[in-house]
């Protein structure tokens, strides 16, 4: 396939790497603001850019019919508006919060555990997430994915990264230097806590998952998310 990369960054840069060695050619690289890139023989484009210019990149390929996947996080406010836009154009798009394997089996046990855990009010749930100090966007889109998924199968209303109402998830944020992407979900009681927890080693399995997003997309239309390329949930 020929490739787009949307963001060419520290993901940009790891999807590359992993892009030619499974076959595929890079053959646009999109660094910066600009409106001068022309799309040109692109099988699908990769954005993995910043919150301010993923809607602006994400809109560029639906318009322009390139089928398009974004791991971007802190944009979704707008999610709708590239779903409707996906459709009057008859697009393709798909987005995650994260494209590893590994997350995406924790995002099915995390759940599970919020079905069992439903009707056990002495358990209160929390989130830690642990990020590299360059991020720009907290809490990560995989906590507000992992929250969100909470709330919907338990009385959970809402998330917050102040100090937790009755019915808010507390979502603990914290940037440490070189930390790839860490979550871990806690439900404590006065006499225990159950514990779940993801570790990303590295950026490899983040942009693995992308590239084989890409390949699953590029041939389709609409709009579809990770599970629907795993074929699980
Ligand atoms: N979904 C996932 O699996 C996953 C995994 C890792 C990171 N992310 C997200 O991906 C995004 C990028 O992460 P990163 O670590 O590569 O960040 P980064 O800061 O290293 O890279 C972002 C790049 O985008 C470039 N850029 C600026 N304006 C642009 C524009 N208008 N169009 C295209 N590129 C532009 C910047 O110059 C920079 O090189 C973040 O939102 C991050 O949260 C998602
Ligand atoms: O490095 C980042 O930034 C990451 N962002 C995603 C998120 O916000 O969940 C995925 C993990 C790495």
């Amino acid at each position: 396939m020929n490739i787009a990369l949307l963001g060419y960054g520290k993901m940009g840069k790891a999807i590359e790497n992993i892009a030619i060695k499974r076959g595929h050619h890079i053959v646009l690289k999109v660094s910066r603001d600009t409106s001068d890139y022309v799309f040109d023989n692109i099988d699908v484009a990769i954005d993995f850019s910043l919150p301010s210019s993923a809607f602006e990149n994400i809109s560029n390929c639906i318009r322009n019919k390139i089928p398009v996947i974004s791991g971007t996080t802190g944009w979704l406010e707008k999610y709708d508006d590239i779903v409707s836009l996906c459709k009057t154009h008859n697009g393709t798009f798909l987005y995650a919060s994260n494209f590893s394997l590994g997350v995406n089996i924790f995002f099915e046990v995390n759940k599970t555990l919020a079905k069992l855990m439903t009707g056990l009010p002495q358990y209160k749930v929390s989130i830690e997430e642990i990020h590299h100090i360059q991020k720009l966007d907290a809490p990560s889109g995989t906590a507000i994915s992992l929250a969100n998924e909470i709330i919907s199968q338990s009385d959970y209303k809402n998330w917050t990264l102040e100090p937790p109402k009755p019915k808010e998830i507390g979502i603990l944020a914290k940037r440490i230097e070189n930390v790839p992407g860490t979550h871990e979900i806690n439900y404590e009681s006065d006499v225990d806590c159950i514990s779940i927890k993801h570790t990303a080693h590295s950026r490899e399995g983040f942009a693995l998952g992308a590239v084989i997003a890409a390949e699953w997309i590029h041939d389709k239309t609409g709009v579809y998310t990770m599970k629907d390329v795993l074929n699980i949930g």
